[in-house]
C-alpha cells in the first residue's frame, strides 16, 4: 500500500515523483526568484483583490498545513486584473513554514529563504469548480506573500488564536468574518510566472503571483505555527514544521515583474 506523501525523510519532496511523475515536469513550483533576471512588464496591471469577510467559513488542520476555507459559490471574494484575465474566486489560504526562523518559505529571492509563506488560492470561474480548474493550465492563481520576523502581526494573531482547537490532523472549527486583505503587504508589487501546486498532485495549473514586500510575524508567533501537528489524535505526536517544497528547476520559464 502506498504511504501518503508528506515532508519526512521517507515521504518528502524528493520522493513525490514516485507517485506523481509531474514532479519532474516543465512548470513546477516553487522557484528561486532572481530579481535581476526578472523582466519588467509595463503591460502587467495592478492586482485587484476584493475579499468579503462574510465568505470565510472555517479553519482546518489537513495534516500538511492549516487552511482557512471560503465560500466560493459567488463572486464575493475575487482576484482580477494583475497578470490574469477573467475572474478568479478565493477558495482558501494556507501557509508553509520551517522548524526555525531561518527557513520555511517555498519561493526564495536570490536564494534568501523567509521563515514562512502565505498562499491565497483562487480558481478561474471560466471553469465550473475548483476541482475542474485545478487540472487546467490557466485554472488557478495563487498569491504568495512572504513572512519576515518583526513586529507581532495582529491580523495573523486572529488565525493563531484558533490553533488550540485544530492542533491535530483532521481538526476543524468555524472561522467567520475574517478578511484576508489584512494579511496583504502595503505594496502589491509582484513577480509572476507559470507554475504548479507545491504539494501533490503538483498540478501545473497555477499562475503564480509572488508579492515582493513581506508581511511581519513575530518570533513568538512563528513558534505558535510549530505547535500544530502533522499527526492525528491518538498517533505519536509529530510537529508540523518544514512543510515546504524546495525550489524547482526553471526549465526555460521567464519571470516577469510588475515593477521597475
Ligand atoms: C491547492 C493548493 C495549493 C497549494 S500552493 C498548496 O500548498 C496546497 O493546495
Ligand atoms: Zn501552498
Amino acid at each position: 500500500m502506498s504511504h501518503s506523501w508528506g515532508y519526512g525523510a521517507n515521504n518528502g519532496p524528493d520522493k513525490w515523483a514516485d507517485g506523481f511523475p509531474v514532479a519532474n515536469g516543465p512548470r513546477q513550483s516553487p522557484i528561486d526568484i532572481v530579481p535581476g533576471a526578472a523582466s519588467y512588464d509595463a503591460g502587467l496591471k495592478p492586482l485587484r483583490l476584493k475579499y468579503d469577510p462574510s465568505t470565510s467559513l472555517d479553519i482546518l488542520n489537513n495534516g500538511h498545513s492549516f487552511q482557512v476555507t471560503f465560500a466560493d459559490d459567488s463572486d464575493s471574494s475575487t482576484l482580477t486584473e494583475g497578470p490574469i484575465t477573467g475572474i478568479y474566486r478565493l477558495k482558501q489560504f494556507h501557509f508553509h513554514w520551517g522548524a526555525s526562523d531561518d527557513k520555511g518559505s517555498e519561493h526564495t529571492v536570490a536564494g534568501k529563504m523567509y521563515p514562512a509563506e502565505l498562499h491565497l488560492v483562487h480558481w478561474n470561474t471560466k471553469y465550473a469548480s475548483f476541482g475542474e480548474a485545478a487540472s487546467k493550465p490557466d485554472g488557478l492563481a495563487v498569491v504568495g506573500v512572504f513572512l519576515q520576523i518583526g513586529n507581532k502581526n495582529e491580523s495573523l494573531q486572529k488565525v493563531l488564536d484558533k490553533f488550540g482547537t485544530i492542533k491535530a490532523k483532521g481538526k476543524q472549527t468555524t472561522f467567520a468574518g475574517f478578511d484576508p486583505t489584512a494579511l496583504l503587504p502595503g505594496s502589491l508589487n509582484y513577480w509572476t510566472y507559470e507554475g504548479s501546486l507545491t504539494t501533490p498532485p503538483l498540478l501545473e495549473s497555477v499562475t503564480w503571483i509572488v508579492c515582493k514586500e513581506p508581511i511581519s510575524v513575530s518570533s513568538e508567533q512563528m513558534a505558535k505555527f510549530r505547535s500544530l501537528l502533522f499527526s492525528a489524535e491518538g498517533e505519536p505526536e509529530c510537529c508540523m514544521v518544514n512543510n515546504y517544497r524546495p525550489p524547482q528547476p526553471l526549465k526555460g520559464r521567464s519571470v516577469r515583474a510588475s515593477f521597475q
